[in-house]
């Protein structure tokens, strides 16, 4: 198990775990990520600029689990950084906003930057987030027909009352864990494990719940070979409701 000393401070994980959120701008993706990491729903919550990460330790069936969870803009003139970290995740959560027929129409374009800048071993997860808002303007079985013709997962959540968010990054810990185990990550398990044997990796914050803006990784630093291994055919468990 690797032991990173941040700060005086000894931190075991069995797994670390990078999870990329995308989506249309104002979808709630900062929101989520706020809610899971800090149990919060921030008040005027500003637009992402470029990327944000934070992270948090779950725990599954007795392992410490270690999420880097990476929040990125929305915004089209962020897409070239925001593009370069699809490559490293092991999931990404594409968030379209339930009460906004626009946010939904925009998903096969996202499918087709997943497609082009994603490695094929990435767990792909659809959420509709903010059931809370009465004006719905998609019905839970729209999203979850598009989910399941597209081989994702898929959740709706409401980061303001706190809805399937916890739910929804417990079963990403769950399934990637799970991938993990059976070989499907072996060569990210082993980079992963590596960077983190005596000291911080370039691209974390020392302390968990913390968020910094980052820039984009370096050319080359995260190519799909060289973390998640070669293609596989995709995975079939478009089951999470
Ligand atoms: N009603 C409701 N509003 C939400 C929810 N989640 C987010 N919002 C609101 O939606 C707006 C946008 O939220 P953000 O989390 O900044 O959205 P984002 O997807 O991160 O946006 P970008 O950073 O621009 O990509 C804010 O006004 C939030 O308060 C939710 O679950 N319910």
């Amino acid at each position: 198990m690797p032991a990173v000393l941040w700060g005086g401070v000894m931190e075991d994980y069995k797994f670390l775990f990078k999870v990329v959120l995308i989506g249309n701008a104002g979808v709630g993706k900062t929101c989520l990520v706020r809610r899971f990491t800090q149990g919060l729903f921030p008040p005027g919550q500003g637009a992402t600029i470029g990327v944000d990460f934070m992270i948090k330790t779950v725990e599954i069936e007795g392992e410490k689990i270690k999420l880097q969870i990476w929040d990125t803009a929305g915004q089209e003139r962020f897409r070239s950084i925001t593009q370069s970290y699809y490559r490293s995740a092991h999931a990404l959560i594409l968030v379209y906003d339930i009460s906004s027929q626009p946010t939904f129409d925009c998903l096969p374009g996202w499918l087709r930057e997943i497609e082009q800048y994603a490695s094929c071993k990435v767990l792909r997860v659809l959420v509709g987030n903010k059931t809370d808002r009465e004006d719905r303007e998609l019905p839970t079985h729209v999203g979850e027909e598009f989910a399941h013709t597209h081989n994702m997962y898929f959740i709706e959540t409401s980061a303001k009352e706190a809805d399937n968010v916890e739910k929804l990054f417990i079963e990403i810990a769950k399934e990637l864990t799970q991938l993990v185990r059976n070989g499907h990550f072996d060569k990210a398990f082993h980079r992963l494990y590596t960077d983190n044997k005596g000291g911080a990796v370039g691209d974390m914050s020392p302390q968990d719940n913390s968020s910094v803006n980052l820039p984009p990784p370096r050319h080359g630093d995260h190519s799909p070979d060289s973390v998640l291994g070669g293609c596989c055919p995709r995975w079939s468990a478009p089951q999470d409701s």
